[in-house]
């Protein structure tokens, strides 16, 4: 095994806790002496120990003269748990593999330096597109302080996603509709418009068959016009935040906070603003399920990194039939948003494509 093969490895133990980390990034190591690998770890969980942590308490004595492998530079401020650069110096580890340099401007190098100071041997950059793209959501936050957006849409192939009598269900295969859950575990928020809400009363809990986390449950409805019988407002599986104007009516503000529902209501009724809030209160992505209005205003905004579209062997037609994004749309061809597709693949009938904003 070489480098790239231990930095592979502690990739997948990164990658293994996709969902479970936020706010924090997913992170693993692995820690190996004479060809042999003495440690293993992964962060586990947001306040609980870093994956260098645990790799070098499983290395325990045996550290000393090892080399350790980090899919992201060493920590080096004192935050919920001690800088694990000070514990790899500490350690006397002899050389240390990094993929890729902490993207906060306040810390970033800093570990890198520490080591070195220490006469720790110090090689960067193996693996790191895989390691950025691990962490692409913990790297744009960290960046614009406002979540990664991902926007999902399932379409038959004339691109609609009902019928002109507004039926939907269903139009993707069950394997398809059971991806999209994969999606709600591993985002912090899935956001819906009031449309959606009133039309399908969607529960947007995950049901995955090992279960999963469930993500924040997030509704723009500008007249707080949500039923107090919906599933997001009486279900308790999974918290609910509302978003609406300051005109909305205060007696059914009130009545949906006394069902648990936090109605956060802002001067400004933009995604702009809303992303702006929902990056203050700690999310780090949102998984927009639609319906088309809402994903016509992220469009309209340019509010979307990231695009997944489930496209079903089905023709629905009719000119009036719903298509995915709404909104008023754009003029000209060069006004498009721009994306590159990264992933084509097959679930179940249907094609999966992920397309990414172009980096810039
Ligand atoms: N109609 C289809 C979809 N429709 C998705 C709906 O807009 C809404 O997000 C779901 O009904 C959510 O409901 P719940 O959380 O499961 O209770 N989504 C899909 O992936 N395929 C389809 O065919």
């Amino acid at each position: 095994m070489n480098d790239q093969d231990y930095m592979n490895l502690a990739l997948q133990l990164a990658e293994s806790t996709k969902g479970q980390t936020s706010p924090n990034p997913m992170v693993g190591s692995v820690v190996v002496k004479d060809g042999a690998i003495i440690g293993m770890g992964a962060h586990l969980k947001a306040g609980e120990g870093h994956a260098e942590v645990q790799a070098l308490n499983m290395a325990g004595g045996k550290a000393e003269g090892a080399t350790i492998y980090v899919t992201l530079e060493p920590c080096s401020h004192y935050g919920k748990t001690p800088p694990c650069a000070e514990l790899i110096i500490e350690k006397k580890i002899k050389r240390a593999v990094i993929a890729t340099v902490d993207p906060n401007p306040a810390v970033s190098g800093r570990g890198i330096k520490r080591l070195e100071q220490a006469g720790i041997e110090v090689i960067t950059g193996v693996c790191k597109k895989e390691a950025n793209q691990l962490n692409d959501v913990f790297f744009h936050f960290m960046k614009y302080a406002v979540p990664f957006v991902t926007l999902k849409s399932a379409i038959t192939l004339d691109g609609k996603i009902a019928t002109v009598t507004g039926k939907s269900k269903w139009i993707t295969s069950e394997e398809a509709r059971l991806d999209v859950h994969t999606y709600r575990h591993t985002h912090d928020a899935i956001l819906v418009g009031i449309g959606t809400v009133l039309a399908d009363d969607p529960s947007l809990t995950t049901r995955l068959p090992n279960g999963g986390i469930n993500p924040i449950r997030i509704v723009l409805d500008r007249n707080l016009r949500i039923p107090l019988h919906s599933k997001l407002v009486a279900g308790e599986e999974a918290p609910t935040w509302v978003f609406t104007t300051e005109q909305a009516p205060d007696e059914k503000r009130k009545e949906l906070e006394e069902h648990g529902v936090t109605v956060i209501s802002i001067k400004d009724f933009s995604i702009r603003t809303i992303l702006q809030q929902l990056g203050k209160r700690g999310i780090l992505s949102v998984f927009v399920e639609g319906g088309a209005e809402i994903n016509g205003s992220f469009l309209q905004e340019r509010a979307v990194n990231q695009v997944i579209t489930y496209v079903a062997p089905k023709l629905f037609g009719g000119k009036l039939a719903p298509t995915s994004i709404g909104g008023e749309g754009f003029q000209e061809v060069e006004e498009a948003l721009a994306l590159e597709m990264i992933d084509v693949s097959r679930v179940g009938d249907d094609v999966k494509i992920i397309s990414r904003l172009k980096e810039e």
